[in-house]
């Protein structure tokens, strides 16, 4: 039983990029956000990147088996670094999403963990909210809400987290709930980091364009990104959510450019896809806050801010860490499933009503 108050509770997160696991601690009482602690990354190595790949887009056998024991071991070296935490938020590793088809699969057993760090682990955050016809993602909103609470802000703002994939939260902190109609509305915008990975790994043997220094010196092609655009899932109204390779193809549009052109023209489409989602938000967000690692893409930045009147700024402006958001939202959504409140709603993932997902393992006592 969770002692009643604020309490510190530690979220990780291994995400679509699949570089390492982020650990972060937050202190709150499952509605406000009163400080955030202590953070810390452990790194993949390359081979153990290479088993969590191998796993990806496969729902049983012994790949997974393989990469379930990477994420558990990684997970534990990082979390049982961290004194006097409460709780436990773990994610896991995303390794296949059809909420519409096979259902949503995080690996990585929280029961495990809960024994090996004698701890509460929350943990299968989606599965709960795809079974009530809910997307599963994205799950970070309701963290969001909370922000836009802390950070004081008192007209819509916009969350823009640039990951592998990207996803939109769009707040109005007027509202005393995040489940209250009205009060957010999210949704992944579509490939973020992904394809500029892909080309530089495939073309130059890098993992990512560094501060989009080689799309800066290419000139977009037009024509691959008003293709892009044309793809049905830009057409499909929100709440909405992708898998990590469900634009995989976009490598191909761009193989008879230079590798500055097609670096340019996929960071193009990245940007042009969060740009057609705004459509979708019910207002214009008076700043578009943006977490994830492709706020540090200066070309990408650059592109977005041209694209949209708002103001565009990096999270740190506002005083919060762009690198540690999801892993502190998967502590704050432990602490809310573990007081038994809702983690996501209709307009968030499009489940029929509020739903509190998770499933809380508390170690074997003795
Ligand atoms: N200095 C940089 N310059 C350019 N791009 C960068 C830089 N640092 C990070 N990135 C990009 O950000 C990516 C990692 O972002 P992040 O850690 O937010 O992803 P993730 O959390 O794994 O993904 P997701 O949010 O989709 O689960 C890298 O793969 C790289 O493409
Ligand atoms: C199924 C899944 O793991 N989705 C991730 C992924 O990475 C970014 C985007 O796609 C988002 O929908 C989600 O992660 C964040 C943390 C979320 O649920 O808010």
């Amino acid at each position: 039983m969770l002692k009643a108050g604020a309490v510190k509770a530690l979220g990780a997160m291994s995400g679509t990029s699949l570089d390492g696991v982020d650990a972060a601690v937050i202190e709150t009482d499952g509605t406000e956000i009163l400080s955030f602690g202590e953070a810390a990354f452990r790194p993949y190595t390359t081979e153990e990147t290479a088993i969590l790949r191998a796993a990806l887009g496969k729902w049983q056998g012994d790949a997974l088996v393989a990469a379930a024991e990477v994420v558990e071991t990684a997970h534990c070296e990082i979390l049982e670094g961290f004194a006097d935490v409460d709780l436990i938020g773990f994610h896991g590793q995303t390794v296949a999403h059809e909420p519409r088809g096979r259902g949503t699969l995080q690996i990585g057993d929280g029961g495990l963990l809960a024994a090996a760090l004698e701890k509460p682990v929350v943990w299968d955050f989606r599965s709960a909210d795809v079974k009530l016809g809910g997307e599963g993602a994205p799950l970070a909103p309701f963290y969001h809400f909370a922000l836009a609470k802390f950070i004081g802000a008192t007209e819509p703002v916009a969350f823009l987290n640039l990951g592998g994939v990207g996803n939109i939260t769009w707040v109005d902190p007027d509202y005393d709930e995040p489940e209250e109609e009205g009060a957010l509305l999210s949704f992944d915008t579509g490939p973020a980091n992904a394809p500029v990975n892909d080309l530089m790994t495939a073309r130059l043997g890098l993992s990512h364009d560094e501060d989009g220094a080689l799309a800066a010196q290419g000139n977009v092609d037009d024509d691959i990104v008003a293709n892009f655009l044309e793809h049905r899932y830009f057409y499909r109204l929100p709440p909405k959510s992708l898998d990590r390779d469900q634009f995989k193809g976009l490598s191909d549009a761009v193989a008879d450019l230079s590798d500055a052109d097609a670096a340019a023209t996929l960071t193009a489409c990245s940007v042009m896809a969060v740009v057609q989602g705004l459509q979708y938000c019910p207002t214009e967000p008076t700043k578009m806050l943006v977490c994830g690692g492709g706020r540090k893409n200066a070309t990408l930045m650059k592109m977005l801010q041209a694209a949209m009147d708002c103001e565009v700024l990096p999270v740190e402006d506002v005083g919060l860490d762009g690198d540690m958001l999801e892993a502190q939202a998967f502590a704050y959504l432990a602490v809310r499933v573990a007081r038994g409140l809702p983690t996501s709603c209709p307009s968030t993932t499009g489940v029929k009503a509020a739903v509190g997902g998770g499933t809380v393992s508390t170690p074997p006592k003795g």
